[in-house]
Protein backbone atom coordinates (compact mmCIF):
# COMPACT_ATOMS: atom_id res chain seq x y z
CA UNK A 1 0.00 0.00 0.00
CA UNK A 2 1.55 3.37 -0.74
CA UNK A 3 1.27 6.14 1.79
CA UNK A 4 -1.74 8.74 1.53
CA UNK A 5 -0.83 12.39 0.75
CA UNK A 6 -1.26 13.26 4.53
CA UNK A 7 1.74 11.13 5.42
CA UNK A 8 3.46 12.03 2.46
CA UNK A 9 3.15 15.99 3.23
CA UNK A 10 3.77 15.19 6.98
CA UNK A 11 6.84 13.48 5.95
CA UNK A 12 8.13 16.18 3.71
CA UNK A 13 7.26 19.04 5.73
CA UNK A 14 9.20 17.47 9.01
CA UNK A 15 12.36 16.94 6.59
CA UNK A 16 12.77 19.85 4.65
CA UNK A 17 10.66 22.92 6.73
CA UNK A 18 7.55 24.89 6.42
CA UNK A 19 7.63 26.41 2.54
CA UNK A 20 5.71 25.90 -0.90
CA UNK A 21 7.31 27.37 -4.08
CA UNK A 22 5.83 28.14 -6.88
CA UNK A 23 6.65 27.62 -10.33
CA UNK A 24 4.96 30.66 -11.90
CA UNK A 25 6.72 31.47 -15.65
CA UNK A 26 5.32 34.36 -16.57
CA UNK A 27 6.02 36.82 -19.13
CA UNK A 28 7.90 39.53 -16.77
CA UNK A 29 10.12 37.11 -15.17
CA UNK A 30 10.65 35.33 -18.08
CA UNK A 31 12.09 38.55 -19.34
CA UNK A 32 14.12 39.42 -15.87
CA UNK A 33 15.56 35.71 -16.33
CA UNK A 34 16.82 37.05 -19.70
CA UNK A 35 14.55 33.97 -21.44
CA UNK A 36 12.26 34.33 -24.27
CA UNK A 37 8.91 33.75 -23.52
CA UNK A 38 8.23 30.47 -25.54
CA UNK A 39 7.84 26.98 -24.41
CA UNK A 40 11.91 26.65 -24.51
CA UNK A 41 11.78 29.74 -21.92
CA UNK A 42 9.17 27.58 -19.69
CA UNK A 43 11.22 24.70 -20.10
CA UNK A 44 14.74 26.45 -18.88
CA UNK A 45 12.95 28.78 -16.37
CA UNK A 46 10.90 25.45 -14.74
CA UNK A 47 14.25 23.18 -14.62
CA UNK A 48 16.24 26.25 -13.38
CA UNK A 49 13.50 26.25 -10.28
CA UNK A 50 13.19 22.37 -10.13
CA UNK A 51 16.83 22.05 -9.42
CA UNK A 52 16.92 24.74 -7.18
CA UNK A 53 14.40 24.34 -4.65
CA UNK A 54 12.85 20.47 -4.73
CA UNK A 55 15.02 19.38 -2.06
CA UNK A 56 14.63 22.49 -0.08
CA UNK A 57 10.90 23.32 -0.51
CA UNK A 58 8.42 20.21 1.18
CA UNK A 59 6.11 21.18 -2.07
CA UNK A 60 6.56 22.89 -5.53
CA UNK A 61 3.30 24.08 -6.94
CA UNK A 62 3.78 25.18 -10.59
CA UNK A 63 0.63 27.24 -11.92
CA UNK A 64 -1.17 25.65 -15.06
CA UNK A 65 -1.60 28.84 -16.26
CA UNK A 66 1.75 30.30 -17.09
CA UNK A 67 1.93 27.02 -19.46
CA UNK A 68 -1.58 26.83 -20.94
CA UNK A 69 -0.91 29.98 -22.63
CA UNK A 70 1.93 28.18 -25.22
CA UNK A 71 -0.82 25.39 -26.02
CA UNK A 72 0.17 21.80 -26.54
CA UNK A 73 3.58 22.69 -26.42
CA UNK A 74 3.34 24.58 -22.72
CA UNK A 75 1.26 21.62 -21.45
CA UNK A 76 4.24 19.55 -22.53
CA UNK A 77 6.28 21.60 -20.61
CA UNK A 78 4.12 21.17 -17.63
CA UNK A 79 4.22 17.47 -18.55
CA UNK A 80 8.10 17.18 -18.44
CA UNK A 81 7.84 19.93 -14.76
CA UNK A 82 6.09 17.01 -13.19
CA UNK A 83 8.03 14.67 -13.91
CA UNK A 84 11.20 16.55 -12.91
CA UNK A 85 9.57 17.64 -9.35
CA UNK A 86 8.58 13.89 -8.97
CA UNK A 87 12.01 12.55 -10.13
CA UNK A 88 13.20 15.10 -7.81
CA UNK A 89 10.71 13.81 -4.71
CA UNK A 90 9.36 16.49 -3.94
CA UNK A 91 5.42 16.88 -3.73
CA UNK A 92 4.16 18.78 -6.85
CA UNK A 93 1.33 21.19 -5.75
CA UNK A 94 -0.49 21.64 -8.96
CA UNK A 95 -2.30 25.08 -9.40
CA UNK A 96 -5.29 24.78 -11.98
CA UNK A 97 -7.76 26.09 -9.27
CA UNK A 98 -10.43 23.54 -10.69
CA UNK A 99 -14.12 23.67 -9.93
CA UNK A 100 -17.38 22.46 -11.87
CA UNK A 101 -20.70 20.04 -11.72
CA UNK A 102 -19.64 16.18 -10.54
CA UNK A 103 -19.38 14.72 -13.64
CA UNK A 104 -16.88 17.02 -15.44
CA UNK A 105 -15.00 17.23 -12.14
CA UNK A 106 -14.56 13.31 -12.62
CA UNK A 107 -12.70 14.51 -15.78
CA UNK A 108 -10.61 17.10 -14.04
CA UNK A 109 -9.88 14.56 -11.27
CA UNK A 110 -9.11 11.87 -14.23
CA UNK A 111 -6.05 14.45 -16.11
CA UNK A 112 -4.99 15.58 -12.79
CA UNK A 113 -5.11 13.32 -9.44
CA UNK A 114 -5.82 9.62 -11.41
CA UNK A 115 -2.03 7.90 -11.24
CA UNK A 116 -1.96 7.44 -14.89
CA UNK A 117 -2.25 10.43 -16.43
CA UNK A 118 0.02 12.25 -17.72
CA UNK A 119 -0.53 15.06 -15.64
CA UNK A 120 -0.78 13.16 -12.27
CA UNK A 121 0.33 15.44 -9.26
CA UNK A 122 0.20 14.88 -5.32
CA UNK A 123 -2.39 17.58 -5.37
CA UNK A 124 -4.52 20.32 -7.47
CA UNK A 125 -6.12 22.99 -6.16
CA UNK A 126 -9.94 23.52 -6.41
CA UNK A 127 -12.73 25.98 -6.25
CA UNK A 128 -15.86 25.27 -4.21
CA UNK A 129 -17.51 27.73 -6.40
CA UNK A 130 -20.16 25.06 -7.48
CA UNK A 131 -20.75 24.12 -4.02
CA UNK A 132 -18.80 21.97 -1.87
CA UNK A 133 -20.52 18.76 -2.80
CA UNK A 134 -19.42 19.05 -5.70
CA UNK A 135 -16.16 18.40 -4.93
CA UNK A 136 -17.03 14.99 -3.57
CA UNK A 137 -15.80 13.23 -6.56
CA UNK A 138 -12.75 14.68 -6.99
CA UNK A 139 -11.99 14.08 -3.12
CA UNK A 140 -12.88 10.46 -3.68
CA UNK A 141 -10.39 10.17 -6.31
CA UNK A 142 -7.75 11.90 -4.56
CA UNK A 143 -7.89 9.47 -1.74
CA UNK A 144 -7.99 6.36 -3.85
CA UNK A 145 -4.86 7.50 -5.62
CA UNK A 146 -3.28 8.60 -2.18
CA UNK A 147 -3.44 11.97 -3.18
CA UNK A 148 -4.91 15.36 -1.88
CA UNK A 149 -6.53 18.57 -2.91
CA UNK A 150 -6.43 22.33 -1.65
CA UNK A 151 -9.95 24.04 -1.62
CA UNK A 152 -10.17 27.64 -1.80
CA UNK A 153 -11.18 29.62 1.18
CA UNK A 154 -10.00 32.64 1.49
CA UNK A 155 -8.00 33.72 -1.05
CA UNK A 156 -4.82 36.27 -0.47
CA UNK A 157 -6.22 38.92 -3.57
CA UNK A 158 -7.98 41.33 -0.97
CA UNK A 159 -11.30 41.79 -3.00
CA UNK A 160 -11.92 38.15 -2.41
CA UNK A 161 -13.46 38.89 1.24
CA UNK A 162 -16.70 39.69 0.36
CA UNK A 163 -17.34 37.26 -0.97
CA UNK A 164 -15.58 34.38 0.85
CA UNK A 165 -16.30 35.82 4.45
CA UNK A 166 -19.99 34.23 3.20
CA UNK A 167 -19.16 31.05 2.25
CA UNK A 168 -15.50 30.61 3.78
CA UNK A 169 -17.06 28.82 6.65
CA UNK A 170 -19.03 25.74 4.73
CA UNK A 171 -15.92 25.29 2.87
CA UNK A 172 -13.77 24.79 6.16
CA UNK A 173 -16.95 22.64 7.71
CA UNK A 174 -16.83 20.31 4.11
CA UNK A 175 -13.16 20.28 4.40
CA UNK A 176 -13.22 19.10 8.18
CA UNK A 177 -15.81 16.30 7.42
CA UNK A 178 -13.85 14.77 4.70
CA UNK A 179 -10.79 14.75 6.89
CA UNK A 180 -12.02 13.18 10.18
CA UNK A 181 -10.75 9.86 11.19
CA UNK A 182 -7.10 10.39 8.98
CA UNK A 183 -4.36 10.33 10.77
CA UNK A 184 -1.77 12.42 10.50
CA UNK A 185 -4.21 14.66 8.59
CA UNK A 186 -6.83 14.08 5.44
CA UNK A 187 -6.39 14.82 2.02
CA UNK A 188 -8.29 18.19 1.88
CA UNK A 189 -6.41 21.18 2.55
CA UNK A 190 -7.66 24.98 2.01
CA UNK A 191 -6.49 28.06 0.89
CA UNK A 192 -6.47 30.57 3.21
CA UNK A 193 -4.05 33.66 2.24
CA UNK A 194 -1.14 34.69 3.99
CA UNK A 195 -2.08 38.36 3.91
CA UNK A 196 -5.89 38.26 5.50
CA UNK A 197 -5.56 41.05 8.02
CA UNK A 198 -7.35 38.53 10.36
CA UNK A 199 -8.02 34.90 10.72
CA UNK A 200 -12.07 35.06 11.58
CA UNK A 201 -12.65 31.55 11.20
CA UNK A 202 -11.50 28.69 13.17
CA UNK A 203 -9.19 25.82 11.83
CA UNK A 204 -9.33 23.72 15.01
CA UNK A 205 -11.59 20.84 13.61
CA UNK A 206 -10.06 21.00 10.10
CA UNK A 207 -7.60 18.21 10.37
CA UNK A 208 -6.05 19.40 7.00
CA UNK A 209 -2.90 21.15 5.53
CA UNK A 210 -3.50 25.03 4.94
CA UNK A 211 -1.84 26.13 2.05
CA UNK A 212 -1.02 30.22 2.85
CA UNK A 213 0.17 32.01 -0.71
CA UNK A 214 0.91 35.58 -0.48
CA UNK A 215 4.61 36.19 0.87
CA UNK A 216 6.42 38.47 -0.53
CA UNK A 217 4.97 40.34 -3.63
CA UNK A 218 1.52 40.35 -2.22
CA UNK A 219 2.84 42.09 1.36
CA UNK A 220 2.85 39.23 3.57
CA UNK A 221 5.73 38.32 5.78
CA UNK A 222 6.73 35.14 7.90
CA UNK A 223 5.95 36.63 10.87
CA UNK A 224 1.96 37.66 9.28
CA UNK A 225 1.71 33.61 8.91
CA UNK A 226 2.91 32.96 12.32
CA UNK A 227 -0.06 35.50 13.57
CA UNK A 228 -2.54 33.96 11.65
CA UNK A 229 -1.83 30.30 12.03
CA UNK A 230 0.36 30.24 14.82
CA UNK A 231 -2.01 27.44 16.35
CA UNK A 232 -1.91 25.05 13.57
CA UNK A 233 1.59 25.35 12.97
CA UNK A 234 2.22 21.64 12.04
CA UNK A 235 -0.19 21.98 9.50
CA UNK A 236 0.05 25.30 7.56
CA UNK A 237 2.37 25.42 4.72
CA UNK A 238 3.17 28.92 3.33
CA UNK A 239 3.71 29.59 -0.11
CA UNK A 240 5.69 32.15 -2.02
CA UNK A 241 6.20 32.35 -5.79
CA UNK A 242 7.57 35.67 -7.17
CA UNK A 243 9.91 37.18 -4.29
CA UNK A 244 12.15 34.07 -4.79
CA UNK A 245 11.50 33.56 -8.71
CA UNK A 246 12.95 37.37 -9.10
CA UNK A 247 16.71 36.45 -9.58
CA UNK A 248 17.25 33.00 -10.68
CA UNK A 249 21.33 33.62 -9.08
CA UNK A 250 19.51 34.05 -5.85
CA UNK A 251 16.36 31.25 -6.03
CA UNK A 252 17.90 29.35 -3.38
CA UNK A 253 19.07 31.74 -0.79
CA UNK A 254 15.64 33.17 -1.08
CA UNK A 255 13.80 30.20 -0.50
CA UNK A 256 15.64 28.72 2.36
CA UNK A 257 16.11 32.00 3.96
CA UNK A 258 11.90 32.11 3.55
CA UNK A 259 11.69 28.85 4.77
CA UNK A 260 13.98 29.15 7.80
CA UNK A 261 12.25 32.37 8.67
CA UNK A 262 8.49 30.73 8.32
CA UNK A 263 9.71 28.15 10.54
CA UNK A 264 11.32 30.44 13.31
CA UNK A 265 8.36 32.77 13.37
CA UNK A 266 5.64 29.73 13.77
CA UNK A 267 8.16 28.12 16.35
CA UNK A 268 7.65 31.22 18.54
CA UNK A 269 3.66 30.80 18.71
CA UNK A 270 2.16 27.96 20.72
CA UNK A 271 1.07 24.91 19.03
CA UNK A 272 -2.95 23.53 18.91
CA UNK A 273 -2.40 20.64 16.85
CA UNK A 274 0.13 18.45 15.83
O1 LIG B 1 -3.90 28.75 -5.17
C1 LIG B 1 -2.91 29.51 -5.18
O2 LIG B 1 -1.80 29.09 -5.37
C2 LIG B 1 -3.13 30.93 -4.84
C3 LIG B 1 -4.16 31.18 -3.96
C4 LIG B 1 -4.33 32.47 -3.45
O3 LIG B 1 -5.17 32.72 -2.59
N1 LIG B 1 -3.48 33.45 -3.86
C5 LIG B 1 -2.48 33.23 -4.76
O4 LIG B 1 -1.75 34.18 -5.09
N2 LIG B 1 -2.32 31.98 -5.30
C6 LIG B 1 -1.28 31.74 -6.33
O5 LIG B 1 0.00 32.03 -5.79
C7 LIG B 1 0.83 32.63 -6.80
C8 LIG B 1 1.22 34.06 -6.44
O6 LIG B 1 2.28 34.02 -5.58
P1 LIG B 1 3.24 35.31 -5.38
O7 LIG B 1 3.97 35.51 -6.67
O8 LIG B 1 4.11 34.84 -4.25
O9 LIG B 1 2.38 36.45 -5.03
C9 LIG B 1 0.03 32.64 -8.06
O10 LIG B 1 0.34 31.48 -8.80
C10 LIG B 1 -1.40 32.62 -7.57
O11 LIG B 1 -2.27 32.07 -8.52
Amino acid sequence: MNDSFGTRLRARLDECGPLCVGIDPSPALLHAWGLDDSPAGLERFSRTVVDAVSDVAAVVKPQSAFFERWGSRGIAVLERTIADLREAGTLVLLDVKRGDIDSTMAAYAEAYLDRGSPLAVDAVTLSPYLGFGSLEGAIMSAVANDAGVFVLARTSNPEAAPLQRLVADQVLAGAAAANAGHTPFGPVGVVMGATLPALEHSLADLNGPILAPGLGAQGASPADVARLFGTVRHTVVPSVSRAVLADPKRLRARTLSYRDECAAQLARRPAAQK
